[in-house]
């Protein structure tokens, strides 16, 4: 598939592990909505849903996203699907790298938790995550699909996926 319009972009399932290991799972599910699933990294196990962001088409086949977190992580994604590689920045408070258990969960139903604890414990100094990520797979789940994203990440998951074992060819989860 060779990407170019924001409209190509958008609907776009994405699995990549960054340089560092981190391997990221990521669901463009609209103009303005990403979900996401981490699979490795400081905080693999975290999975959210309809976190509104910024997204934009740079020049042909080259698109930015950014958002900031209910955490107070920021984050800025560049995605050059057309090379099969994307470069991210993670914008980390203090606390989420002391504490990174307390944000592995489902984030929509502990949304509270995530503000009290932005507030309670240290934001600064921050920890920056600048990595480029090679793209291990990109479906074409199409926009506000509720499936792409549906269940907490598992050993194995993006192996399934990867094979075609998770979605069936309407992009609908194979077992649920
Ligand atoms: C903190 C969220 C996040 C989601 C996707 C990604 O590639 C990096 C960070």
């Amino acid at each position: 598939m060779e990407f170019k319009e924001l409209d190509d972009f958008l609907g776009t399932h994405f699995i990549y592990t960054y340089d560092n290991g981190w391997e990221y799972e990521w669901y463009a599910k609209n103009d303005h909505t990403v979900d996401y699933r981490i699979h490795g990294g400081m905080v693999a196990g975290r999975w959210v849903k309809d976190q509104e962001a910024n997204i934009v088409k740079l020049t042909d086949g080259v698109f930015k996203v950014t958002w900031t977190e209910p955490t107070g992580t920021d984050v800025a994604l560049d995605f050059m699907p057309n090379e099969n590689i994307m470069h991210g920045t993670i914008f980390f408070p203090k606390w989420v790298q002391d504490h990174p258990s307390i944000t592995v969960c489902f984030q929509n139903e502990y949304i509270d938790l995530m503000e009290e604890s932005r507030e309670k414990y240290e934001t600064y100094p921050k920890y920056l995550v600048p990595e480029f990520a090679k793209i291990t797979y990109m479906g074409k789940a199409g926009q506000d699909n509720e499936e792409v994203i549906a269940e907490a990440p598992y050993k194995g998951m993006t192996d399934d996926i990867r094979a075609g074992k998770y979605f069936d060819a309407d992009y609908k989860r194979v077992k649920k």
